[in-house]
């Protein structure tokens, strides 16, 4: 890969304008100590100071989920379905996973790339998003790109791969509505999580990456199932295999406590694996995992960003059956309304109304929160907990 490839995608790639353009500058001026501030992550791993760059804005930040796959191994949830347009706990749908982080990022500009059985994908999209009209939306959309035969070079084939299905838009990027789209983040519509995108956006711009992978480490059982990293200690990727079995998983075990994991847990995720979650472009290759980031890898600065909070990837049956009775696994004879968000909290005997937000320890019994109530601790639930029964009473 060259240079000059590259740039025919720099519209899309904040990473390319950046590094390509400004990247000896930024240097310079953090040597001489004028113009860039240094900044340190709290991972250990990035300890060594790396260059803060400027702040980024959600406004120039383009989101595009791939939702193509044909979901084979979550057959027959697939069969009629694209895997996105997959229920989970109870009425949302794979692809609000995505959604909602850009929304909550502040990300208005979204496309969804689909490919097999799109039409229940298309009708939940148009009936639920409507980005363009908010206030605080003003400017966005949410497009469903669905694979196309096109004639010319591409002609008669549908996407070969998630690069390829991704590269088969790239014109779209060159439409003066969407020059000033700097960063594009790559989705997966097959995961639970929640992220903020812009922390990711950020630190790619930070460390003047030409692409970001989102990492987190995992435990040998499931290892294999993921594209496993190495990095070094500004934690740019120096090896990527795309699930590796045997000598190879082996040879990919790394030791996590580098990260910040406590010994005795980096010898339970002894692997970092990649999120597929990006920031990037690669144009001569068909897909992310097996060929456009580790062919990146071997000559450009491919950043891994650690992220420490819960993810699943949904991608099988069995896992796609855990992660939504989990959803619930703290809940006990209550009723959780929409929007409500609950981290790690027990609830028993009660409503939770709709928007509310319960942190991580709260104990919720015999309560009745109306809505858009935030608890952030055990306290403040005596207090709800109090005011809601002398009411009821
Ligand atoms: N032709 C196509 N067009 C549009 N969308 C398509 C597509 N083919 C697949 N997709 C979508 O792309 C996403 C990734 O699916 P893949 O099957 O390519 O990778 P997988 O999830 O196995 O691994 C990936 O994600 C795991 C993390 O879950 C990483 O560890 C691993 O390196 C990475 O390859 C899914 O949302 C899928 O629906």
């Amino acid at each position: 890969m060259i240079a000059s490839e590259l740039h025919g995608f720099s519209m899309l790639m904040c990473s390319k304008k950046q590094c390509f353009n400004n990247h000896n500058t930024i240097l310079c001026s953090s040597f001489s100590g004028s113009r860039v501030n240094l900044v340190h992550s709290k991972n250990s791993a990035f300890q060594s100071p790396i260059l803060a760059g400027p702040k980024a804005n959600s406004k120039n930040v383009a989101s595009i989920i791939l939702g193509g796959g044909a979901g084979t191994r979550l057959f027959p949830l697939t069969q009629r379905r694209a895997k996105p347009a997959v229920p989970i706990g109870g009425c949302y749908r794979l692809v609000d996973i995505p959604m909602s982080n850009c929304i909550k990022s502040g990300i208005n500009k979204i496309f969804i790339l689909t490919q097999f059985n799109s039409r229940s994908l298309n009708n939940h999209i148009a009936r639920t998003y409507d980005l363009g009209s908010g206030i605080n939306f003003k400017g966005g959309f949410v497009e469903v790109l669905a694979a196309t035969q096109t004639a010319g070079e591409s002609g008669n084939k549908w996407f070969e791969g998630t690069a390829d299905a991704v590269r088969q838009f790239l014109w779209l990027f060159e439409d003066a509505e969407h020059k000033n789209i700097e960063n594009v983040l790559i989705l997966c519509g097959d995961q639970l999580y929640r992220m903020d995108y812009m922390d990711l956006v950020q630190k790619h711009i930070d460390s003047c990456a030409d692409i970001s992978v989102s990492c987190l480490p995992v435990n040998g059982s499931h290892a294999s199932d993921f594209g496993l990293v190495k990095v070094d200690e500004r934690g740019r990727i120096r090896q990527f295999l795309e699930k590796p079995n045997g000598e190879l998983l082996r040879s990919m075990h790394v030791d996590t406590s580098l990260f910040g994991l406590s010994a005795q847990k980096a010898k339970e995720f002894p692997y970092i694996a990649s999120m597929g979650i990006y920031v990037v472009l690669y144009p001569n290759a068909n897909d992310f995992g097996s060929e456009v980031i580790p062919m990146a890898a071997k000559d450009f600065n491919v950043q891994a960003c650690f992220f420490s909070g819960y993810w699943e990837d949904i991608g099988t049956i069995k896992s796609f059956f855990d992660a939504n009775l989990a959803l619930f696994d703290q809940v006990i004879n209550s009723l959780i309304s929409n929007g409500s968000f609950l981290r790690k909290c027990n609830i028993e005997h009660s409503i939770v109304g709709i928007r509310s937000r319960l942190d991580s320890g709260v104990h919720l019994k015999v309560t009745f929160l109306f809505f858009n109530v935030v608890c952030h601790s055990i306290s403040s639930l005596y207090f709800h907990y109090f005011y809601l029964r002398v009411n009821y009473n």
